[in-house]
C-alpha cells in the first residue's frame, strides 16, 4: 500500500522557509513513491481543527516548524484515537524538541531520518485541552517571557530572553499558588514554575535524569543571590542540587493561584491559558521518527 503522508507547515517559524521546505518535501516523498498532501492553514485554530478532523487515513504526519508548530500538531491528535506516525522537520527558532531527540537541524537530513522509517513512542503533557510538547512556565520570569515578540525572537535569537528579565528585574515577585491532586496539596510562593516533560529545556540538558512523568521545578521567593545560585546549577545540567528549588514529578496535577492575581503561562515559548490549570502527562501518545542511532 502507498503510504499516505499528510505535510504541516508554519510560515511563522524560525526563517520562514517553512513552504519552500514542504514543497521540496512533497517531492522527495512522490520520488519515493509515496503521497503526500500539504495541509494549507492560515491560522492556529484553523490548524488545530483540520489536524483533528483531517489526519485519520494518513500513515504520518510531518511538521514543518518549532515547538509552537508541533504544539500546534499535537493539540489536533490530543483526542485522535488512531495517531499518524510524527515526522519532525526542525524549522524553527530554539527546536527544543527536535534537540532533545537528536534530530537533524538541517531539512534535507532531517527528511533522510523520516525515509529510514524508525521510530519511537514519545510521551506529552495536557494543560487545560492544549498539548505540552517541550514545557509550560508561570510566574515573574514567564511574564518576562511573554513581551518577547516573535520578530525580535528571530532577528536577535535566545538573547532576547536575558535582555527582557534585566529590564524586568525590579518588577518581579512572588506569587501564592496552591498544588494539588489526588494524593498532595501544597501551597507555595512561587517566583517562577518550569513543567516540563523531559530533561532538556532550550535545547540544554537542565536536569540529570528524565523520567516518564511531568517534571516540576520552581524556585521560590527570588532574591539576587538565589539567582546567581539557579543560575549557575541551571548552566552546569543539575537544577536539582540547587538548595533554592523546589521539584517533583507528577502525572496529575491541579494549580490555582491564591491571590487576585491574573497568572498567565506560556507553553512552547507561546501564551498558554491563565491559572487555574489542570495538567496530566500522556506515555505513550506517539510513535515518532527518530535518528537509529539513539537506541
Ligand atoms: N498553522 C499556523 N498558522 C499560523 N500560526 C501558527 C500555525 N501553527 C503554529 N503557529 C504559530 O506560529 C508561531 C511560530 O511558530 P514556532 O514556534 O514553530 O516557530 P519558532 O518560534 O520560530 O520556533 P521555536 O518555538 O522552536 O523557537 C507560534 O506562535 C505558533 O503557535
Amino acid at each position: 500500500m502507498t503510504k499516505k503522508n499528510l505535510i504541516f507547515f508554519n510560515s511563522k517559524s524560525g526563517e520562514g522557509k517553512s513552504a519552500e521546505i514542504a514543497d521540496y518535501v512533497v517531492e522527495q516523498l512522490e520520488k519515493n513513491g509515496q503521497q503526500a498532501e500539504k495541509l494549507l492553514t492560515s491560522s492556529k485554530e484553523e490548524a488545530i481543527e483540520k489536524i483533528r478532523t483531517q489526519s485519520a487515513g494518513y500513515q504520518r504526519l510531518i511538521c514543518i516548524g518549532g515547538d509552537g508548530t508541533l504544539n500546534v500538531a499535537l493539540t489536533g491528535l490530543l483526542h485522535v484515537k488512531q495517531r499518524p506516525v510524527l515526522g519532525v522537520i526542525p524549522a524553527g527558532t530554539v527546536n527544543n524538541f527536535a534537540q532533545k531527540w537528536n534530530l537533524p537541524l538541517e531539512y534535507h537530513e532531517a527528511l533522510k531520518v523520516i525515509l529510514a522509517e524508525s521510530h519511537r513512542s514519545i510521551g506529552i503533557g495536557e494543560c487545560n485541552g492544549q498539548a505540552i510538547v517541550s514545557s509550560l512556565m508561570f510566574g515573574s520570569l514567564a511574564e518576562v517571557s511573554n513581551r518577547v515578540r516573535q520578530q525580535d525572537k528571530q532577528k536577535y535569537g535566545l538573547l532576547v530572553y536575558p535582555w527582557q528579565a534585566i529590564k524586568q528585574l525590579p518588577k518581579q515577585r512572588s506569587y501564592p499558588i496552591e498544588f494539588y491532586n489526588s494524593l498532595v496539596a501544597m501551597d507555595a510562593k512561587v517566583w517562577v514554575c518550569l513543567i516540563s516533560t523531559s530533561n532538556y529545556i532550550a535545547g540544554r540538558r537542565y536536569l540529570e535524569e528524565d523520567s516518564n512523568s511531568l517534571h516540576l521545578t520552581m524556585l521560590n521567593n527570588m532574591k539576587i543571590n538565589k539567582l546567581l545560585n539557579y543560575g549557575y546549577f541551571a548552566l552546569t545540567g543539575n537544577l536539582r542540587r540547587s538548595t533554592t528549588l523546589t521539584s517533583f514529578d507528577f502525572k496529575k496535577l491541579n494549580v490555582r493561584t491564591l491571590s487576585d492575581k491574573r497568572i498567565s503561562t506560556r507553553i512552547d515559548g507561546d501564551p498558554g491559558p491563565y491559572l487555574p490549570l489542570q495538567l496530566s502527562w500522556h506515555p505513550n501518545f506517539i510513535e515518532c521518527c527518530v535518528t537509529e542511532k539513539i537506541f
